[in-house]
């Protein structure tokens, strides 16, 4: 079972969603190329981007206590996966709160992207030995799960992320296949598309929350479809 945790499948014939994804992809390039504060990571394999102090100290501590009160074992899409891949536990922060809604705006503003496209922002948290194993963002869509998802917002088109702690040691964010590794840094924002410019999903995206070895890692994500999320 867990054979498959690594296996990239590449989407097959027409790709759904293409012309989304390719749009979604060019917005968000054009946006980030005009805030100098951003950071490219040094990649033609994917886009990924950077920033430092997305949210303040107290913000970070913030979610944190909210993520604490949602957050129960984390679930994966595929229910192929082996039963240690997502160890983490995970919950949606409640979209209806006027903090949550500001961090959210605030990473649509960053992005350039519709909210409407966004989905509810997850909160997870990481124990030590607690990890969530190599993957791509992006659905697969010869799973039997993509029948709901392309009636609910299509395809996902760019992860945002945000550490709200340091990590004491482990529970690096790392793109395997491209050779990086993210520490997780405080407020720090990492923000990718998760196609290649042409609009198709790109396997080179596969990444994973490395184990934690000591500590706690805290972190929010919040995906965007190609579509309004529904
Ligand atoms: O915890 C991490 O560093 C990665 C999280 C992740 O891949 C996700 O939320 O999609
Ligand atoms: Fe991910």
């Amino acid at each position: 079972m867990a054979s498959n945790v690594t296996t990239i499948r590449v989407p097959e014939g027409e790709v759904p969603d293409r012309s989304g994804l390719k749009r979604v992809g060019e917005t968000v390039r054009k946006r980030l190329a005009a805030n100098k504060d951003i950071y490219k990571l040094p990649t033609d394999l994917a886009e990924i981007f950077a920033l430092g102090d997305f949210m303040s100290a107290d913000e970070c501590r913030r979610m944190i206590e909210m993520i604490d009160q949602v957050a129960k074992p984390s679930k994966v899409f595929d229910l192929s996966y082996g039963a240690d891949y997502r160890t983490s536990y995970s919950g949606d922060v409640d979209p209806a709160d006027p903090f949550v809604k500001k961090i959210s705006r605030r990473i649509d503003d960053l992005l350039g992207l519709d909210s409407r496209w966004g989905e509810t922002i997850q909160g997870q948290r990481y124990l030590p030995g607690q990890q969530f194993q190599a993957h791509c963002d992006w659905f697969f869509t010869d799973a039997k799960y993509w029948a709901t998802e392309k009636t609910r917002g299509g395809q996902r088109s760019y992860t945002a992320m945000v550490f709200l702690n340091a990590v004491e040691d482990g529970g690096s964010t790392d793109f395997g296949h491209i050779g990086l590794s993210i520490e997780p840094k405080q407020g720090a924002l990492l923000a990718w598309n998760n196609a290649d410019a042409e609009g198709v999903p790109n396997p080179w995206t596969l990444h994973a929350g490395m184990p934690v070895k000591a500590g706690v890692k805290y972190i929010i994500t919040k995906w965007y479809r190609t579509r309004p999320w529904a």
